[in-house]
């Protein structure tokens, strides 16, 4: 039985569910957080944040003003870490906790609309310990992480974001004084959307074109102080600001930031890959590429934050449509609940088989960072490539799915998803903003096939590349339909190959038209986008079904039996997707298609019993979830009526506009 923290009285249709859910939704809860142990400390840590009364908010924040907001959230924000700093000193705190905090689970919690403090941890440390030398570092980090400074992450400007190269914020070098002059030139060089720039960081991490001797060497990390550490007045010369509200994230401050001609010293400039020496002379790192680490560090950690943000809205949006009971499936009989339609499943269950492929993914990404940042630190660069290839394109699919997937399930609640505090218009803002930042997802899936037509012109030996290896032998490869998922993933990798190569065949043929290879590319890059797109969801499948076949040797047969039938769906879904590409790039033929529809709604019927019990074993608090709609008790009606009653507009029983304006107009004799 999963937990709750809401005692009321629960509704019916859920007792009904939950009663013939199939399978142990704790030992899914247990399997999903890693073991018994793991759940428990979740549990705890938990109840130590969202128990605490300081951390409450009595009047939904919507019905606050733009500042009341922000002070609001920096309020939290310093309780929050405040709370984490207590945990590190008993040893209870370690990175996931901070991307539990930060992230999707508890994070959106404790501050529902983005944390203020965000990008001091995942930009600005990791930064920091990234990109600055062994002395810097002694200089700077234990500063940062007792949050006697608060920094943020200044690389986007007013006029570029994609293309860092053509940033122009201008770092000069004057050997005199052994200092920088920061400076930025247009109102396009300056900084724009740094979260926690606007009122709360009183340091940066600013990324400048470097001038050192009259020659210009790319963009370099420097750190930067903005406002006095008393008062926190800006510094000289440092033009800063706050850039207004937006679709989400309203209180994540986001920031803009000028130079006019601010002095900082030379070792302000971070050297752990490139340096500047006392007399101007520039030292070169192996791979320029190294100061782009910070951004492969943040599309890692952003896949499993997809994962959370669909999670709870699959949770929302499926006990909704426990609850909902609408129209008719037969005459004369009762109104069914909603989730018995079999396009309401087809809302539902792929998004909550997602949440799983996600998780996955995010874990075997998060693996492979790991390595291949412990392989950079002793100079090896080699598998550098795959891992920004891999970064990239799972961090543009996960979040383009997620975003489609809340949006969908917000759909999937009718007019009551429309509600603020259905909380999924907040949960879209919050996932949507994912496809744009740290990379707008074209871009990525641009860099991903960059990768993918490389090997392939270059007959790249794959063997070791796990992300590519299908690339050796699933061209022309004959095979006839299996009600597999071997099968699916057979499919899927000749289609991503036959798109990769006929994409490559049109760049060439371009090329020998005579046009230059970077028109050719430009010319071929809906191709491109779509050939990385499809290699990337092949890559989720694949991880997923490999997953499942290690999960089910050690669960009971009940739970293995429910995780091969998401992994099912997720392969049925995924793959049928995708079915003119099919027709086109394998020999699957019409008929396929038909058993592969017919799989997918035995599937959907076969998950029906268990989707209730499947979104429980998430394990969302109710606070986490933060919403009339999703609660585990399920009362649905009760819950939107009494959150009603807290629009400020219910406060008096006539608004003083009826006499300002409307009874004047009424009375009015045109
Ligand atoms: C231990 C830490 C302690 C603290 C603990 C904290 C832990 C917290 C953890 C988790 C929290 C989880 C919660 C998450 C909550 C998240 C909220 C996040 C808020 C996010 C705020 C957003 C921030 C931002 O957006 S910052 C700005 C990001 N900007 C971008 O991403 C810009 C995108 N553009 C680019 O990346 C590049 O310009 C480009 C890739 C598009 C093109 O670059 P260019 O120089 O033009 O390169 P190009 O010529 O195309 O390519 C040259 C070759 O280099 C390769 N390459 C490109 N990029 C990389 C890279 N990053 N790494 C490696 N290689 C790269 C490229 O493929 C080319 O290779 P080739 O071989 O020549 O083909
Ligand atoms: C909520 C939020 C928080 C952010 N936080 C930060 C932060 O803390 N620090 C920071 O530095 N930045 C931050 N950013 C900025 C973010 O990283 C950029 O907005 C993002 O990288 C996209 O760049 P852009 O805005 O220049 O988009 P553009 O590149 O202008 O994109 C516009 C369109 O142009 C297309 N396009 C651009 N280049 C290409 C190309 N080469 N090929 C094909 N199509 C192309 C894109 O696909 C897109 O359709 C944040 C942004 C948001 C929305």
């Amino acid at each position: 039985m999963t937990s709750s923290t809401n005692k009321g009285k629960v509704n019916p249709d859920l007792i009904n569910e939950r009663n013939k859910c199939t399978f142990n939704t704790l030992e899914l809860t247990h399997l999903l957080d890693g073991d018994e142990v793991k759940t428990k400390e979740r549990k705890s840590r938990e109840s130590f944040f969202l128990d605490d009364a300081d951390l409450k908010t009595e009047v939904p924040i919507e019905y606050l003003s733009h500042k009341e907001k922000y002070e609001e959230a920096v309020r939290k924000a310093c309780i929050v870490f405040r709370k984490v700093q207590q945990l590190q000193n008993e040893g209870k705190a370690g990175v996931d906790n901070y991307r539990e905090i930060l992230g999707g689970q508890l994070g959106s919690a404790l501050l529902k609309d983005g944390h203020p403090l965000t990008l001091h941890y995942v930009m600005f440390i990791p930064t920091l310990m990234g990109q600055a030398t062994i002395q810097q570092q002694a200089e700077w980090i234990q500063k940062a992480w007792s949050c006697n400074i608060i920094g943020t992450y200044a690389q986007t400007e007013l006029g570029h974001g994609t293309f860092i190269r053509g940033l122009e914020t201008i770092a000069t070098y004057d050997p005199k004084t052994e200092e920088f002059v920061l400076d930025s030139p247009t109102l396009t060089s300056y900084k724009w959307w740094p979260g926690g720039l606007g009122q709360s960081a009183n340091y940066a991490i600013v990324l400048a074109q470097l001038y050192t001797l009259g020659k210009c060497h790319g963009i370099h990390p420097f750190i930067v102080q903005l406002r006095d550490e008393e008062t926190h007045e800006p510094l000289s010369g440092i033009i800063i600001g706050e850039i207004g509200c937006k679709l989400g994230m309203n209180t994540t401050n986001n920031g803009y930031l000028g130079f006019n001609k601010v002095r900082i010293p030379r070792t302000n400039m971070l050297m752990k890959n490139n340096q500047v020496l006392p007399d101007g002379t520039y030292v070169k790192s192996p791979s320029s590429k190294l100061t782009y680490g910070t951004m492969i560090f943040v599309r890692v950690v952003l896949v499993q934050d997809a994962a959370t943000y669909l999670k709870k809205a699959a949770t929302i949006a499926t006990r909704y449509s426990a609850v909902r009971h609408q129209s008719q499936i037969k005459p004369n009989e009762p109104e069914p609940q909603i989730i018995d339609f079999v396009t309401q499943q087809h809302k539902l269950f792929p998004y909550i088989a997602t949440c799983f492929a996600f998780q996955y993914s995010a874990t075997w990404l998060w693996e492979l960072y790991n390595n291949v940042t412990g392989e950079l630190e002793s100079g090896h660069l080699d598998n550098l490539p795959e891992l920004h290839a891999a970064s990239c394109v799972l961090k543009a699919v996960s979040s383009a799915d997620a975003a489609l997937g809340v949006e969908t399930l917000r759909l999937a609640c009718g007019g009551h998803g429309y509600m603020t505090s259905s909380n999924l218009p907040t949960t879209y803002g919050l996932v949507t903003a994912m496809c744009t930042y740290e990379g707008e997802n074209t871009v990525l899936l641009l860099q991903t096939a960059r990768f993918l037509i490389k090997i392939w012109q270059n007959k790249t030996n794959v063997t070791n590349l796990p992300t590519v290896r299908y690339l050796q032998n699933s061209l022309n490869r004959n095979s006839p339909f299996e009600k597999t998922v071997s099968w699916i993933i057979s499919a899927l990798q000749q289609t991503a190959t036959g798109k990769i190569d006929l994409a490559n065949r049109h760049i060439n043929e371009r090329v020998k038209k005579g046009e230059a290879y970077e028109d050719a590319w430009n010319n071929t890059s809906i191709e491109l986008v779509a050939a990385a797109e499809i290699h990337g969801r092949t890559f989720i499948v694949e991880t997923f079904f490999s997953t499942v076949q290690k999960l089910r040797k050690q669960t009971s047969v009940e739970l293995g039996t429910v995780l091969s039938q998401i992994l099912e769906l997720y392969a049925v879904y995924t793959i049928l997707r995708s079915t003119g590409d099919l027709l086109r790039f394998t020999r699957t033929s019409s008929q396929d298609i038909e058993l592969l529809q017919g799989w997918l709604e035995e599937l959907l019927a076969a998950i029906r019993p268990n989707a209730v019990g499947l979104v429980d074993s998430f394990d969302m608090r109710d606070e986490v979830l933060a919403s009339t709609l999703g609660a585990y008790d399920g009362n649905v009606y009760q819950r939107l009526f009494e959150e009603a009653q807290k629009s400020p507009l219910n406060s008096e029983p006539v608004n003083k506009s009826f006499h300002l304006y409307l009874k004047p107009f009424m009375k009015s004799n045109l």
